[in-house]
């Protein structure tokens, strides 16, 4: 029998130090996140990062949970549940760090009778740390403990119709009524050795900013995180017929010293406020559902930034979360998964 596991990234199980300290380890301990020999990525991460991060991100957490728990979570299980009933077979949900673990999720499709798994990670653009560490994981579980069972990899979907259409409505929502100044997409960052890395030609080229890296549907684009990220631009602002001259791309959530993908988003806020721009709606299309990237980092700390620095009206647009255009598009997916 057929099933599907649905993937995000998880949270920590409280928003408080102790819980988030973990799940911070958990997270930055996985090389294809920090990816450094083990002995130096457990002296940045255990040396480092862990004597301060996990009060500061606890603090932020706490400015964003929610009475039935972490943004993400809730939200992910919602879209599960409004999944379950428009399809026919079994689906369950995972997260790579912390609970419902990938184990539980595959634990959970493996005890109903599937032996074939589509593996749906929840996120649009490729990238090392985010989709190549589900599927490897995903790989590892199976072969150790699900044998016999087939594992199939949904593809980045950066550029599906599906989820440029429930993109799109979102931001038309989102936007409605609204004259912008401007309209910055912000995605998540990644440095850029994880793209060279995930280069199955390894002849990327160096990357100029604002100009595509990799030329789309060529093969050293297929896991360039960042010509997803511009595909994904391209066509809803196509489909949305956005002036060129009023919308851009930008980089948010660095972390370490390491040569992140610019723009930065902090410092494009804080450029565009002092350009003169007075009114700006900023989108995260990397990002399926609201979490403390979102929310806390956009929402909250970018917005106060643009109004520190001459903005007035900062407009976050909302993750397509459990909006019901998106819930068919997955669950069309998954039916057309089972159908084949
Ligand atoms: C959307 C895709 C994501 C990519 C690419 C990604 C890369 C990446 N992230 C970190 C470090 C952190 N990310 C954190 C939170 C977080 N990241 C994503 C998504 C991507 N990350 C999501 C959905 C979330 C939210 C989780 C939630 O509970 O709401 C955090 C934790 C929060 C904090 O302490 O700031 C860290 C740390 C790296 C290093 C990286 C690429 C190398
Ligand atoms: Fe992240």
């Amino acid at each position: 029998m057929k099933g599907v596991l649905i993937v995000n990234l998880g949270s920590p199980e409280s928003p408080t130090p102790e819980a988030v300290k973990p799940y911070l380890e958990e997270f930055l301990m996985d090389k294809r996140v920090i990816d450094l020999p083990y002995w130096l990525r457990a002296l940045i991460v255990k040396g480092i990062i862990l004597r301060t991060r996990p009060e500061k991100s606890a603090a932020a957490y706490q400015k964003i949970w929610w009475d039935e728990g972490s943004p993400l979570i809730v939200i992910s299980e919602r879209t599960v549940q409004k999944i379950k009933p428009q399809v026919e077979i079994p689906v369950a949900l995972a997260m790579r760090y912390g609970q419902p673990s990938l184990k539980k999720g595959l634990t959970e499709l493996y005890q109903k009778g599937v032996t074939e798994v589509l593996l749906l990670p929840m996120y649009p653009q490729y990238a090392m740390a985010t989709t190549e560490t589900i599927e490897v994981l995903a790989q590892e579980l199976v072969g150790k403990y699900f044998v016999g069972m087939k594992l199939e990899f949904f593809p980045p979907f950066y550029n599906k119709q599906g989820y440029i259409d429930s993109l799109a409505a979102v931001m038309q929502q989102g936007i409605e009524g609204f004259d912008y100044d401007h309209l910055l997409f912000s995605y998540h960052g990644v440095p850029e050795r994880h793209i060279k890395k995930t280069d199955p030609t390894k002849s990327h080229k160096k990357i100029i900013d604002g100009e595509y890296c990799c030329q789309p549907d060529t093969p050293p684009a297929e896991k360039c995180y960042r010509t997803h990220c511009f595909e994904t631009t391209r066509l809803v602002a196509e489909k949305l017929q956005l002036n060129p001259d009023k919308y851009s791309i930008s980089f948010q959530s660095r972390l370490g010293m390491d040569k992140w993908l610019e723009p930065f988003t902090s410092d494009r806020v804080e450029e565009l406020a002092k350009n003169g721009v007075k009114k700006i709606a900023v989108v995260t299309p990397a990002f399926v559902a609201d979490c403390i990237e979102t929310l806390e980092e956009i929402e909250m700390e970018a917005g106060k930034s643009f109004k520190e620095n001459g903005g007035e009206v900062f407009k976050m647009i909302p993750c397509l979360n459990d909006e019901e255009i998106w819930v068919n598009t997955l669950s069309d997916w998954i039916n057309d998964w089972t159908k084949k």
